[in-house]
């Protein structure tokens, strides 16, 4: 296979960076996968520039011309699902067979979705009796926005759909251990018809980031990363008193009362522990079950995820793919450690596998933990990878107050037959996302963020329009003016 080119994008151009050597790896087989240079302060500071006079030409452009752009992106995108779909795998070891149907699609959708949120973007009018006064929704500028590794093409579209959609520019910074698909959403634009300047890509690691968050240039950050990182970005960029998108980890609940259909709630804890490996930032790691099922359940989990298929994430049958890096795997299987220590029953996995899988691939065995308790060290940190807690509880007032005893407060899910409860629940936990009788499902329309240390913000929906623009106030007077002198 021959190698890829990480690249940055400056100004309508790909560029092939001035900084240090950057490599990344395929998580399949540990061979080098894409070379290239990262971007230094300058690159960051050109990038910026071009973003601020392209900023000048996009916001004035009509709604409808900038919804045609997006519009057009999305279909290229689109066109070419199964080559990027590829690149994600190569990229992020997770499976094809999820790739193919979810990160492009995902990220075309919110593409689509905003181009049609554009031309509805309005401010109010407010009748004052004679005089009157009108809000303009403005872009807010430049958005310096980063991303993480899991999720690379979605994450890079769900931050330039709503902020091109209202008119700003944007600089993306993509993880250093996924570069190469944000290049393709930076061309799929130009190739629309984007003006040059408006999307630029730059590359590298903390030293990168840390330039475009500085940047006096840039008017707003999204990141979506760990709490850690966010609390970091957070505070550097209030300095600059700059608006924030943060979108960050989690450890959140799943909670499964004596009502519910077992075999969905088995579905739902699968899908929140065990897709993209388990790096997924709103996965539902601390499994509450009611003690009278809690048996049932534990028997139909164990049968089924028995049967997951790991291994080479570009065949078709592959469900669960290598972890994405070397340290994340040490980070998982330390864990494990850990919670076999502190004593939680692991019922399923709790290693690594080799046999049978490509060389050089890290692969961890889906792993089930029972008998678990609130203070864990695997009960209360983000592990992100497929570790499965499974608790019990009594009544509901006990669980929600345990499902609330954490610092984050991403997501939550809720599975029971009894309507009245499951909204009832929801309304109690301190999450930003939430779902009844499912688990994971992110639609565009739906806005997606979290509360507590999973951060501030929401992308999606048409709430995320009010973290890409800021209204300004006109008064307007129809009379003479008095003064008091
Ligand atoms: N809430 C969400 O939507 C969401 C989605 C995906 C992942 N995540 C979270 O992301 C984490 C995994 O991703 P990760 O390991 O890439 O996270 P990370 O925090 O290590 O890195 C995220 C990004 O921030 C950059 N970065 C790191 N330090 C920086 C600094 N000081 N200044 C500026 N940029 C900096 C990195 O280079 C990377 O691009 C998990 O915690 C996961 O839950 C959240
Ligand atoms: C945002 N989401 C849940 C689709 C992927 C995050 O890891």
């Amino acid at each position: 296979m021959s190698l890829y080119q990480i690249q940055n994008f400056i100004n309508g151009k790909k560029d092939a960076g001035s900084g240090a050597e950057m490599v990344t790896l395929n998580p399949a087989t540990n061979a080098v996968l894409a070379k290239g240079k990262e971007s230094t302060a300058a690159d960051v500071d050109a990038a910026v520039k071009a973003a601020r006079a392209g900023f000048e030409i996009w916001k004035n452009m009509p709604a409808a011309e900038r919804a045609r752009v997006l519009f057009k992106a999305a279909q290229i995108l689109r066109d070419r699902n199964d080559e990027l779909a590829l690149v994600e795998t190569r990229d992020t070891g997770r499976a094809i067979q999820e790739t193919e149907i979810v990160d492009v699609i995902s990220g075309v959708e919110c593409l689509e979705y905003f181009a049609g949120v554009a031309g509805s973007l309005s401010g109010e009018h407010i009748d004052l009796g004679g005089n009157f006064a009108y809000t303009r929704r403005e872009a807010v500028g430049v958005c310096g926005a980063i991303g993480a590794w899991n999720y690379p093409i979605q994450i890079a579209c769900w931050k330039a759909a709503p902020a091109l959609a209202c008119g700003n520019a944007v600089v993306y910074k993509p993880s250093e251990v996924t570069p190469l698909s944000a290049i393709a959403v930076a061309e799929a634009l130009q190739e629309a018809g984007l003006p040059d300047g408006v999307y630029n890509v730059v590359q590298g690691a903390r030293t990168c980031g840390a330039a475009l968050v500085e940047h006096p240039g840039v008017d707003k950050v999204s990141l979506t990363g760990s709490a850690e990182t966010g609390a970091k970005v957070a505070a550097v960029a209030a300095g600059g008193m700059k608006a924030v998108t943060m979108e960050l980890g989690g450890k959140s609940p799943m909670i499964v009362f004596e009502d519910a259909d077992l075999d969905n709630a088995v579905s739902g804890a699968q899908m929140a522990n065990f897709y993209s490996s388990g790096q997924i930032c709103s996965n539902g790691t601390r499994v509450f079950v009611h003690e009278s099922v809690v048996d049932a359940f534990i028997e139909k989990l164990i049968a089924r995820s028995k049967n997951l298929v790991l291994g080479d994430p570009e065949k078709p049958e592959t469900q669960v793919g290598p972890i994405v890096t070397k340290a994340q795997f040490e980070k998982i299987m330390s864990y494990i450690e850990v919670g076999k220590g502190e004593g939680a029953k692991c019922v399923l996995g709790g290693h690594a596998v080799s046999e049978n899988m490509p060389e050089g691939g890290l692969f961890v065995a889906p792993t089930i933990f029972t008998g678990c308790t609130d203070d864990m060290t695997i009960v209360r940190e983000e592990i992100f990878g497929p570790v499965m807690s499974v608790l019990t509880f009594k009544n509901e007032d006990e669980v929600i107050k345990r499902a609330n005893d954490t610092q984050y407060g991403l997501a939550a899910g809720v599975f029971t037959r009894d309507l009245s409860r499951g909204h009832r629940v929801v309304a109690r936990l301190e999450a930003g996302t939430c779902w009844i009788n499912t688990y994971n499902i992110t639609p565009i329309e739906m806005p997606f963020g979290g509360v507590k240390k999973s951060g501030v913000g929401r992308e999606n929906g048409r709430a995320a329009i009010e973290h890409y623009t800021r209204i300004k106030s006109v008064y307007v007077e129809t009379g003479d003016v008095e003064a008091p002198y």
